[in-house]
C-alpha cells in the first residue's frame, strides 16, 4: 500500500473517541456495562444503549447494539474540527478505499461524519460535532468505588504490524512503544495522537479484528474493586487477564471478557508522551516482562481470541492469516509460565524456561 501519490492531507486526528460493538442479548450486556463497569447510560431504546465515561462530556464513548452476531460495528476518531471531516473524505476518496459520508443523526448525537472501510479492513468513522451532555467528573455521588473516568484506546489484530503502521503513521501517529525480535520481526506496536502511550495498539495475528477496546480510570484500585464487583456477583469468569502491571505502557491493568467474549480493558497509570522527542521503546519479545513487569503469564486466549469486524454493509470482513511468526509461539516470557533469561541452562538439566516448573 503506497501513499506516495497522495496530495492530499491527512484529517487531524485528536483521538480515539467512541466504538460500535454489536452484542446479541443487550440487557445481559447492560448488565456489564452498566451494572458492574458503571457506564453511565445517556439515551437507551429497545436496540442500543449509548454510555459514556465519568469525565466525557460527548454524548458516548460506546455503542451496544443489538445484533444476531458479536462483532465490531465501527471505531470512531475525533478529528479537530469540522473541516477534517472534509480532509477525511478528501483523503480516504483519493487513497481509494471504501468513503461514505453521512449527515449528522445517522449515529445517534454525532454530527456530520465520513465512514470508511480503512487499508487495514477496520469500519472507521471520523467526526467533529458531537452533542453535549453532562460531564461527571465531580459527581462522586454518582460514581462507583470502579468508577471508569474515560475511552483511552483501540487494540487491533492485523496481520503485518509494519504495514498497519505505516498506515497510522500516514495518519500522523507516532510510536511510543513497539515489541521485536532479534530478527526484526514486529510482533506488537503502541501508537498515539493524544500525549498518552496510544489511542491504538496494533497486535500481530490473524485480522481485522478488535483485539480489544481499552478504558481508563484515576486509580489502581478502581480496577480492583471491578473484581471484587466480579466476584461478589459470582461472575469472576469474566477476569480474563490481571490484574497486574504492565511493561509495555506501564499501566496498571485489567482484561475482562463482556457476554458475547468482546475483550474489555481498565487501564490506569501510562505515562506522558507529548514532547516532539518522545522516545520510542522497543523491548524485545523474549523479554519477560514486556507484557506484564512482574512476570506474570499471559493467558493463551488473550493472544488467540479476538472479535470479528463488519464492513459498511455490516458483513463480517474476512480474515487474512498473521504471515510473520506469532508471538505466542516464538515467546519465552509471561506466556503460559514460560520464563528464562539469556543463556540461562537450568542446574540438572531441567527444562529451560519455565517459571515454577513446566506447567501447561
Ligand atoms: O494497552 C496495552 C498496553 C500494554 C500491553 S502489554 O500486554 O503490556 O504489551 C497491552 C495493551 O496493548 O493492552
Ligand atoms: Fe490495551
Amino acid at each position: 500500500m503506497s501513499n506516495n501519490s497522495i496530495q492530499a492531507p491527512p484529517p487531524d486526528v485528536v483521538r480515539s473517541a467512541y466504538a460500535e460493538l454489536i452484542v446479541t442479548d443487550l440487557a445481559a450486556s447492560r448488565r456489564f456495562y452498566v451494572d458492574v463497569l458503571g457506564l453511565v447510560v445517556t439515551y437507551e431504546d429497545d436496540d442500543a444503549i449509548y454510555l459514556r465515561a465519568f469525565e466525557e462530556y460527548l454524548h458516548h464513548c460506546l455503542v451496544l447494539r443489538r445484533g444476531p452476531v458479536a462483532a465490531l460495528g465501527r471505531l470512531a476518531y475525533r478529528v479537530r474540527s469540522a473541516d477534517e471531516v472534509d480532509a477525511a473524505e478528501m483523503f480516504y476518496r483519493e487513497l481509494g478505499v471504501r468513503t461514505e459520508r453521512v449527515p449528522a443523526g445517522a449515529e445517534r448525537g454525532i454530527g456530520e461524519a465520513v465512514r470508511i472501510e480503512d487499508p487495514l479492513g477496520f469500519p472507521i468513522e471520523f467526526f467533529y460535532a458531537a452533542d453535549h451532555v453532562e460531564r461527571f467528573t465531580q459527581r462522586y455521588d454518582l460514581h462507583g468505588a470502579g468508577a471508569i473516568a474515560r475511552l483511552d484506546h483501540f487494540n487491533l489484530v492485523v496481520p503485518s504490524v509494519p504495514e498497519a503502521r505505516k498506515y497510522y503513521e500516514s495518519l500522523g501517529f507516532k510510536v511510543s512503544e513497539d515489541i521485536q525480535d532479534s530478527d526484526s520481526t514486529v510482533y506488537a506496536a503502541w501508537m498515539y495522537r493524544k500525549s498518552t502511550v496510544h489511542d491504538v495498539a496494533l497486535t500481530g495475528g490473524d485480522g481485522p479484528r478488535l483485539h480489544h477496546i481499552a478504558f481508563a480510570t484515576q486509580e489502581a484500585h478502581q480496577l480492583m474493586h471491578i473484581c471484587d464487583h466480579l466476584g461478589a456477583v459470582r461472575q469472576s469468569d469474566r477476569i480474563e487477564r490481571g490484574p497486574g502491571r504492565h511493561g509495555v505502557s506501564n499501566a496498571f491493568y485489567l482484561y475482562l471478557r463482556d457476554p458475547d467474549g468482546h475483550r474489555i480493558e481498565i487501564y490506569t497509570h501510562d505515562y506522558y508522551t507529548g514532547d516532539p522527542d518522545n522516545p520510542t521503546i522497543t523491548w524485545d519479545v523474549h523479554d519477560n516482562q514486556r507484557r506484564d513487569w512482574w512476570g506474570n503469564a499471559v493467558v493463551p486466549s488473550w493472544y488467540s481470541e479476538a472479535s470479528p469486524v463488519l464492513d459498511l454493509d455490516r458483513r463480517p470482513r474476512p480474515i487474512t492469516e498473521r504471515a510473520e511468526a506469532r508471538e505466542a509461539d516464538v515467546t519465552i516470557g509471561a506466556d503460559g509460565f514460560s520464563y528464562t533469561r539469556a543463556g540461562d541452562a537450568l542446574a540438572g538439566g531441567g527444562p529451560v524456561g519455565f517459571k515454577l516448573g513446566e506447567q501447561v
